[in-house]
């Protein structure tokens, strides 16, 4: 690429001739003069023709490497269409064959064996002063397990979300991959596999290696924030614990995923005729999401007035060996305990049939990486237990795991099996689904649970605000902001999450509220003047910040 032709400055076809000239371009690119639209135009009939998603992925990555601001017009202005190319199902496939994909470097790789120059590498990366990072050490990559290295699709994807949806400023994103070898045989058979062809070392040698990047990250970017990514749960856990109080980061997978799930509770529960009260929560798996969300959900049921054992008690937590009890007889990870019943009198429950028998919920949350886990009897057993409280009540079901070959049932199946009265939300995209009946057509349309509505929202936040910490109010006001920001259409329409074509404006509202919550909480560094005009003059002062603030694109 001619060197005046940087893919942050390359207006495509748009220069005009005036720049042409003043840049050296004249000849260099086609003389038409195109206006954004048109160029759009040609990408998505490009899109819209290749044969796989892989090959809308890689088109689509092209001009991400080629032209920015068209890579973000789109993705901005044809979110539903794009963002399952860029980001999850697609990702999932792109991480699968990563190391076969490769043309080009697009983040940070760092290895375990380069432990000693982890300043330099991060000095190394062609763009100043970056303000946000997504990192993972590619242990637990969506629902598909340890891909290693090849785990660097997620924390590029989730950046170009960053970007699309809270606009910040590409050029200020930073992807880093941390190589510490995978468990995954399939990678390191293969010969064109590119990280470390070993196994991962132990648990505490990963840990100081982790130590030396918080270190080595603070100090060369001291205002960036960090989001962990797609760790396996155990360091999930730990790292969070670790750096949370002296460094600028927090866990997508813990704390953004609690804030989505729980934004859509609050609307789910508005919707469903079962008082919050009443409500009864089996979660089908007990991993870093599962227990982050439950976490979240009793963090909203104590701020209502519960004592946190109440609050405790309305959640059930299956794994792979059932329920999660006290007395199970297998050794609780760390994690689990805190959700461990001891109310189950000996008996064990090893099926989610059984459970379901047992507790009678009225929430059913899947967080397993596990496809087909709610089958057509967990799911009829669900509507029933709902349906024998009362006329008109409908029974919640979030089939949370990603990608969608992992979801633990289909929307599809949802409505079949709950005769259209499921309050349904996945972690990938489903689509709209009809249902005819003679002349009547009845549409449904699926949520998005994903916490691409909050961790955009909540990094820009926390960078706009200055904080030098992410504090668990900043967490909780996201999901409590995300609640509130469906308009009138998506209310009317039983939504509980606005449309995906509105995640920007979600962003915004979900970032405002963080900023707040980081000055009530101490952390925000702005300047007290600041904050005391935009007390004076309220949101949307702060909104036309925020707005002035963010990534346009501009062809
Ligand atoms: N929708 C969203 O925004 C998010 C979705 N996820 C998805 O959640 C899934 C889980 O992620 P983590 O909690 O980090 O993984 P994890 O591996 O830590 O946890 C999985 C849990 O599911 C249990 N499990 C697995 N198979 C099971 C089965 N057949 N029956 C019962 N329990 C079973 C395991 O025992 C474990 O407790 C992944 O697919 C991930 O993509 C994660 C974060 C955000
Ligand atoms: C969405 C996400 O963070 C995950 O599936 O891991
Ligand atoms: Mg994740």
């Amino acid at each position: 690429m001619a060197a005046n032709l940087s893919p942050f400055r390359h207006k495509g076809l748009s220069f005009t001739p005036e720049q042409r000239i003043s840049k050296n371009l004249t000849g260099l690119i086609p003389h038409v003069m195109e206006d954004s639209s048109k160029q759009c135009e040609r990408a998505l009939k490009m899109i819209r023709t290749r044969g796989t998603n892989i090959d809308r992925y890689l088109y689509l990555s092209n001009i991400k490497n080629q032209n920015v601001d068209l890579f973000y017009s789109l993705l901005i202005n044809n979110a539903k269409e794009l963002m399952p190319l860029v980001y999850t199902p697609t990702i999932g496939d792109v991480c699968l064959q990563y190391s076969t994909l490769y043309t080009r470097p697009e983040a940070l790789y760092i290895s375990i064996k380069q432990r000693k120059s982890i300043k330099t590498i991060l000095k190394n990366w062609p763009y100043p002063n970056p303000e946000i990072c997504v990192v993972t050490d590619g242990s637990r990559i969506l629902g598909l397990g340890d891909l290693g290295v090849n785990g660097v699709g997620i924390p590029i994807g989730k950046l170009a979300l960053y970007t699309a949806a809270a606009g910040i400023h590409p050029e200020k994103t930073l992807p880093i991959v941390l190589d510490c070898g995978t468990a995954n045989e399939t990678n390191l058979k293969d010969p064109l596999y590119l990280g470390l062809r070993s196994k991962r070392p132990s648990v505490a040698e990963q840990q100081e290696f982790m130590d030396e990047f918080m270190a080595a990250a603070a100090e060369v970017y001291p205002d960036m924030v960090v989001q962990f990514e797609d760790f396996e749960s155990e360091k999930a856990f730990n790292y969070l614990d670790r750096y949370r109080n002296t460094h600028k980061c927090f866990n997508d997978d813990i704390q953004g995923t609690g804030a989505v799930v729980l934004g859509g509770y609050i609307g789910a529960v508005n919707l469903s005729g079962v008082p919050i009260e009443e409500q009864r929560l089996v979660f089908m798996g007990a991993g870093s999401a599962g227990v982050g969300v439950a976490k979240q959900l009793v963090e909203y049921y104590t701020k209502r007035g519960l004592s946190e054992q109440a609050a405790k008690d309305k959640f059930w937590l299956v794994d792979t060996k059932g329920l999660v009890t006290k007395d199970r007889g297998d050794k609780l990870a760390e994690h689990k305990k805190y959700f461990a019943r001891g109310d189950n009198n000996g008996h064990q429950f090893r099926t989610l049939e059984e459970v379901i028998e047992y507790v009678k919920p009225t929430a059913l949350v899947g967080l397993t990486a596990t496809f087909g886990v709610f089958t057509e009897s967990v799911v009829r057993a669900l509507k029933a237990s709902v349906d024998a409280g009362g006329l008109g009540r409908r029974p919640i079901l979030f089939p949370l795991s990603n990608p969608l070959s992992k979801a633990e049932c289909t929307f599809e199946q949802a409505v079949t099996w709950t005769d259209g009265t499921v309050i349904f939300a996945s972690g990938s995209p489903f689509s709209s689904f009809t249902i005819k009946a003679g002349d009547q057509a009845i549409t449904y349309h699926p949520n998005q649970g994903n916490n691409v509505y909050v961790f955009p929202g909540i990094g820009l936040g926390a960078i706009l605000a200055k904080a030098s910490r992410v504090t668990d109010n900043m967490i909780y006001t996201s999901a409590a902001a995300l609640a509130g920001s469906l308009n009138a259409d998506e209310v009317h329409k039983g939504l509980i999450y606005p449309r995906i074509e509105r995640v920007r404006e979600a962003s915004i509202i979900v970032a405002r509220e963080v900023m707040k919550a980081a000055r009530r909480d101490g952390v925000s560094q702005l300047p007290e003047e600041q904050w005391l005009t935009w007390e004076e003059w309220g949101d949307p002062a702060l909104d036309k910040y925020i707005k002035e603030r963010i990534y346009d694109p501009k062809l």
